[in-house]
């Protein structure tokens, strides 16, 4: 299957060209930079650990490139900014492709929370289905244009709590602590090494409470907090549960849930983020304290938050195995 990757050059770009170059079913024919630069280069110029090992050239993006494009490739990948995808997937879409967008831009249903949540209305002139692809809980049927993949942040904590929803008496309380790849490659002073120190930040005002809130079909408290690591997420939720829920029943509902997803771990400790960074598994595990299920989880923020969701969802939606070419351990950045 031919792909291309708009926003190769960034950190999820980087990962999804990696995945792809190695995928046994997909074959990247290009990967694009931003028009701003001004040559093509090689991938290993901006990430020396890959020479010798991905030979794939970085192609500054320009729309007279659309019809060649359209021509030789059936499904792109695209890691822009959100402003950037708004713009760019309609496009695509109507050009005949099929997209794979890793940005928030077509995430969120309602137009109102969208344009709070991300300060620029939804685009005009999209698809009337766009799916939302929390892979696990979403059947494509492969016939779809646009395919809106989650945040980093909404999908480990809806994979956490779709399960038990139905145990839920209360607002869950979610504390998630990010590595600093989130915030993408650019440079910013807030992001830079000797300015990170472990905090919270977006207190009440996230653009992803809402889609963790469309998610999961319930209301939620969402703080996020950025620490000083690369990679990985992780996420300790606080669940108040009905009356008389046992450990037994949720761990019945994460098994039936779960039992068949290669890519979610249900495991007996609480998960530390080395042990799913450079994976495309999200580790769970929970437990019921009082009348509160305490819920631990991780992700790799740049593989399953990210690039390797967008492939699990492109296997399912060309009818492979959803896990298929995200078993190996790897990671770029
Ligand atoms: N980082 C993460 O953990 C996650 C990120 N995402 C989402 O994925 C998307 C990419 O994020 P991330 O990889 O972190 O970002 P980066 O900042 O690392 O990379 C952004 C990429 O977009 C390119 N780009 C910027 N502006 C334009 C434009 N106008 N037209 C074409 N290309 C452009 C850049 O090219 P150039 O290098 O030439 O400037 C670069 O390749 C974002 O929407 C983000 O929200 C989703 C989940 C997790
Ligand atoms: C650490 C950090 O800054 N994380 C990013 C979220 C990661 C991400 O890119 O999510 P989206 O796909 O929804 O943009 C943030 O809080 O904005």
């Amino acid at each position: 299957m031919p792909c291309a990757v708009f926003g190769a050059s960034g950190y999820s770009g980087v990962e999804l060209v990696w995945l792809l170059h190695n995928h046994p079913q997909f074959s990247l024919e290009y990967a694009f930079s931003s028009s701003a630069r001004e040559d093509a280069e090689p991938i290993a110029s901006l990430y020396p650990q890959l020479a010798g090992q991905l030979d794939v050239i970085l192609q500054p993006w320009h729309s007279d490139l659309l019809s060649q494009l359209s021509q030789q490739v059936r499904v792109v990948f695209l890691a822009l900014p959100h402003e950037a995808s708004a713009e760019l997937a309609p496009v695509l879409v109507n050009a005949g492709l099929v997209v794979f967008d890793l940005s928030g831009a077509f995430r969120l249903r309602d137009p109102s929370i969208h344009q709070q949540a991300y300060g620029f209305e939804r685009a005009a002139n999209i698809p009337e289905t766009i799916a939302y692809g929390l892979a696990e809980w979403t059947t494509l049927a492969g016939t779809e244009q646009l395919i809106a993949v989650p945040g980093c942040y909404p999908t480990v904590t809806s994979l956490a709590l779709k399960p038990v929803m139905s145990f839920i008496d209360g607002v869950p309380l979610v504390n998630a602590v990010s590595g600093v790849s989130g915030a993408g490659r650019k440079a910013a002073s807030h992001t830079s090494f000797c300015e990170v120190s472990l905090s919270a930040y977006g207190v009440a005002t996230h653009r992803h409470q809402p889609e963790i809130a469309q998610a999961i079909g319930h209301d939620v408290i969402f703080v996020p907090h950025l620490g000083n690591f690369k990679r990985g997420i992780l996420a300790t939720i606080y669940v108040p549960l009905q009356q008389g829920v046992s450990q037994a029943s949720v761990d019945t509902a994460y098994e039936q849930a779960y039992s068949a997803t290669p890519l979610i771990r249900l495991r007996q400790q609480p998960p530390a983020i080395r042990d799913v960074v450079g994976t495309a598994f999200c580790d769970i595990h929970a437990v019921v304290h009082q009348n509160h299920l305490i819920i631990c989880a991780a992700i790799d923020n740049l593989l399953k938050g990210a690039a390797a969701q967008a492939v699990q969802l492109a296997n399912q939606y060309f009818g492979c195995d959803s896990a298929l070419g995200l078993q190996q351990r790897g990671g770029v950045v």
